[in-house]
């Protein structure tokens, strides 16, 4: 068992991350959310972008789990083996990519991909962004360190749940074989804590700890007369 991984067992895993158009969508202030998430507890930094990475490599000191995302649609997570290699580059301990059974971009298999990026980087961790538990089976036979459930509601394969999809998610644990992350909708200290119950390794929040404008979204909504 890695040093990353045992650092991660059973803790918060903070995502920090603003996307196109987004006010904070800026280097330097995703280093200050992740700074933030830091000293309220984070075991490890999730995080995507070249630019943010390389920003948050230098503000703290706990694990980055690293992505890039190209597009929104279909396989935009650390899509193809070039992009594992250039996360893999700003000195992530692990890499995030898509773990679902869809077609890569590049033709590879998520196997390949895996064995790609670990014939560079033999150190670094291959975390798979799963949608169900036939994905995770099968990102556990190609190889991947770590299972995540960040896909579910997402990859077609299953409805989009308002919060964690419960049902899916202890599906996947049942099947897992190794480490699964309960990521994806936990929008509540409880959430997180329902997901370590029923035997998640650790938890990634992002929404609900880093995105204001969806946050403000809540409680403005939940006003009367909203
Ligand atoms: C589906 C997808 O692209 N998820 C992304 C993965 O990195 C992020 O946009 C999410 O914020 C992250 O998974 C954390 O989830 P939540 O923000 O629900 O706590």
């Amino acid at each position: 068992m890695s040093g990353v991984t045992e650092a991660i067992r059973g803790r918060l895993v903070v995502s920090c991350q603003a996307y196109p158009g987004e006010p904070m969508l800026d280097p330097r202030t995703m280093s200050q959310v992740a700074q933030s998430a830091v000293i309220g507890g984070a075991a490890a930094i999730r995080a995507k972008g070249l630019e943010d990475l390389r920003a948050i490599r230098t503000a703290v000191d706990v694990p980055i789990i690293g992505l890039v995302k190209v597009g929104k649609d279909g396989v935009y997570i650390t899509p193809t083996l070039a992009d594992c290699v250039a996360v893999a580059e700003t000195g992530c301990e692990v890499v995030a990519l898509d773990g679902t059974r869809r077609p890569r971009p590049d033709g590879l298999s998520l196997a390949e991909t895996v064995a790609g990026l670990k014939e560079r980087f033999p150190e670094v961790l291959v975390m798979a962004d799963c949608g169900s538990a036939g994905d995770a089976v099968a990102a556990q036979e190609a190889g991947a360190d770590l299972i995540g459930t960040t896909l579910v509601g997402y990859s077609g394969e299953r409805p989009k749940t308002d919060g964690p999809d419960w049902a899916a998610i202890d599906e996947m644990l049942a099947v897992a074989d190794r480490p699964l992350i309960v990521e994806g909708r936990l929008h509540t200290p409880a959430d997180a804590a329902e997901a370590m119950r029923r035997g998640a390794w650790s938890v990634v929040v992002g929404t609900a700890i880093t995105h204001p404008a969806t946050i403000t979204r809540w409680f403005a909504e939940a006003l009367p007369g909203s």
